[in-house]
């Protein structure tokens, strides 16, 4: 007979059991030995309510002591971060963000933490709701309603002579008015402007320009305060707000010394309404808004303080002044500047402060439909290129007010731009060889004397009577779309900074315009740029904890105006 197996018996005091939660670990180790948060989780399972004869549930180890007997039903959503919104919140939610993003004075610095891919879901995934409007069978049945497009041609052949006939009808009625510029139809006028009048529009150039704005945390849109309008890159703006939300635009009206105050004041309360802009005028010694300037890119390093640095690329028209600007933050010629466009060739870093560096960018223009004449009055191309200059100052003759050019010229009368170019080869005896006039040098000098703010000009703001004095920089809105204190105050530092400069005086070549075109300018209003440029250094910003050469450097003793 079988001798019946002993049962072996744990004497050593050590818990053995499979679902003994203190088991020792060098039994966990083993492969297959389920460990202690196992072991509990699976002793959970096994612990059942204990319920009375018709299955009311007496008491429960899961089950709180205060609370009656109740049943919490079992979902997902416990256990994971979500939260569910309907349809009419969702709604609300999209569009007051979408009212923020659309602002230029609004920053969402977590964005992160938004589902902005489930904001925009709808728009990704927005169906036709073909069976909404008809049943399935007249939508795609046998019975289907719908109609075959109207095709413009059968075949190859009849489509051209459908378009060759809607060519010549198109011709027919807007031949005469269609081309206002006669010198635009023959072809090869067409082929000197592609040579000439296509600078700043090369691929080189745009694909610097997408290297300086990848780069840069801020960009500085710098604009020619004389025409702001007309020296603005909208392409980039728009690129900016849809490909580049979390990068600031900040508008820079530089050569604000060559316009009125009046007028350099009603540009920046137009413009700051889209973006924080600010006046400037780039000098090394006698500067304006360099303070301001400064100010405010220390608030947006502020901003993103998570970085090590932040970098400003600083972009615009060619010959606008964007190097002359860089300049002027590091009181030292670091760029190349010159009087003609397209000097900076390619981009180029500079340290500012610890935390700030620049970048210079070359100019860069969007194609547009200017004429060879905006073109040139722009300042995009090099004078010295033109082949008809004379063809472009009967533009400035009409833009620049008589007394100026009488000024400028010393000519009392003219009939037209010829004969003015006439009067001026003789005054300035610019001839040819057998004493025929040079037209050509006398256009190249008055174009050369535009291009360089000699002869006053500037496009006036629109008349914006229903704004308030003040501009809306006030107003950023910020409580909402930063979420951080330290956030809340850089806006509102900068918002301070722009609407601080907005009431500061602009200073003006005094010699450029006389007292009826400065408009109620009083003469100690008046002020020359020392005093300004010593007020802004010392009103510039408190956050001086960080050693800025740029600023730290006592005031320079200026040359008085
Ligand atoms: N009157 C006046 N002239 C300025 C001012 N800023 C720049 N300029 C002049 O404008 C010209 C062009 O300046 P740059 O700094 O070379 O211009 P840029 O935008 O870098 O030009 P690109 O190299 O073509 O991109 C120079 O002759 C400067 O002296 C200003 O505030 N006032």
């Amino acid at each position: 007979m079988a001798k019946k197996k002993e049962k072996k018996v744990n004497v050593s005091g050590k818990p053995k059991h499979s679902l003994d939660v203190n088991r020792n670990n060098g039994a966990a180790t083993k492969e297959n030995t389920r460990s202690a948060s196992t072991v509990r989780r699976l002793k959970m399972y096994n612990t059942r309510p204990v319920r009375d004869r018709k299955g009311k549930i007496l008491s429960h180890d899961l089950q709180s002591k205060d609370l009656p007997a109740t049943r919490i039903q079992p979902d997902r959503r416990w256990f994971g971060n979500t939260r569910v919104v309907n349809q009419k919140e969702l709604e609300v939610f999209r569009e007051e963000l979408q009212s923020r993003m659309s602002s230029n004075y609004n920053v969402i610095l977590r964005e992160k933490k938004l589902p902005l891919s489930l904001l925009s879901d709808h728009q990704k995934q927005a169906k036709v709701h073909l069976l909404d409007r008809e049943p399935f069978a007249n939508a795609f049945g046998p019975k289907t309603t719908r109609k075959r497009p109207t095709l413009l041609a059968a075949d190859y052949e009849s489509l051209v002579k459908k378009a060759d006939g809607s060519q010549e009808a198109f011709e027919q009625k807007f031949g005469a008015s269609g081309s206002s510029d006669a010198n635009e139809e023959d072809g090869f006028r067409d082929l000197v402007r592609h040579n000439m009048f296509e600078k700043g529009q090369s691929k080189r150039i745009w694909g610097e320009l997408y290297k300086v704005i990848d780069s840069s945390d801020v960009v500085v849109q710098v604009l020619d305060a004389r025409d702001p309008q007309g020296t603005r890159c909208y392409h980039l703006e728009r690129h900016l707000k849809e490909h580049c939300k979390h990068k600031h635009m900040v508008l820079l009206l530089n050569k604000c010394d060559l316009l009125p105050a009046w007028a350099t004041k009603g540009w920046l309360r137009v413009l700051s309404k889209e973006y924080p802009t600010l006046a400037f005028h780039a000098s090394i010694n006698k500067s304006f808004g360099k303070g301001s300037l400064l100010s405010v890119l220390r608030q947006f390093s502020r901003l993103k303080s998570d970085k090590q640095a932040i970098s400003v690329g600083f972009v615009g028209y060619p010959n606008v002044g964007k190097s002359s600007v860089i300049n002027t933050l590091r009181t030292k010629n670091v760029c190349k500047v010159a009087p003609i466009p397209g000097e900076t060739k390619v981009w180029q870093y500079i340290t500012l402060t610890k935390r700030i560096f620049l970048i210079d960018c070359p100019g860069v223009v969007y194609q547009n439909k200017d004429s060879e004449t905006d073109v040139v009055l722009k300042g995009v191309v090099r004078v010295t290129n033109l082949q008809d200059a004379a063809d472009h100052i009967g533009e400035v003759l009409k833009r620049v007010k008589k007394e100026h050019l009488k000024r400028a010229y010393r000519i009392n009368e003219w009939v037209d731009e010829n004969d003015f170019l006439l009067q001026l080869c003789k005054s300035t005896g610019k001839l040819l060889k057998g004493g025929e006039p040079d037209l050509m040098t006398a256009a190249k000098m008055i174009l050369h004397d535009w291009q360089r703010g000699k002869i006053p000009f500037f496009v006036p703001p629109p008349q914006l009577d229903d704004l308030p004095e003040e501009t809306n920089v006030n107003g950023v809105d910020i409580d909402e779309a930063v979420d951080s204190n330290q956030a809340s105050a850089a806006m509102k530092a900068i918002a301070n900074v722009l609407s601080s400069q907005q009431q500061r005086n602009v200073p003006v070549q005094k010699d450029l315009y006389d007292e009826t075109e400065l408009q109620g300018e009083t003469a100690d209003q008046l002020q020359n740029m020392e005093d300004d440029s010593d007020e802004e250094n010392s009103t510039s910003d408190s956050d001086t904890s960080e050693q800025d050469p740029a600023t730290d450097a006592p005031p320079e003793k200026l040359p008085s105006a």
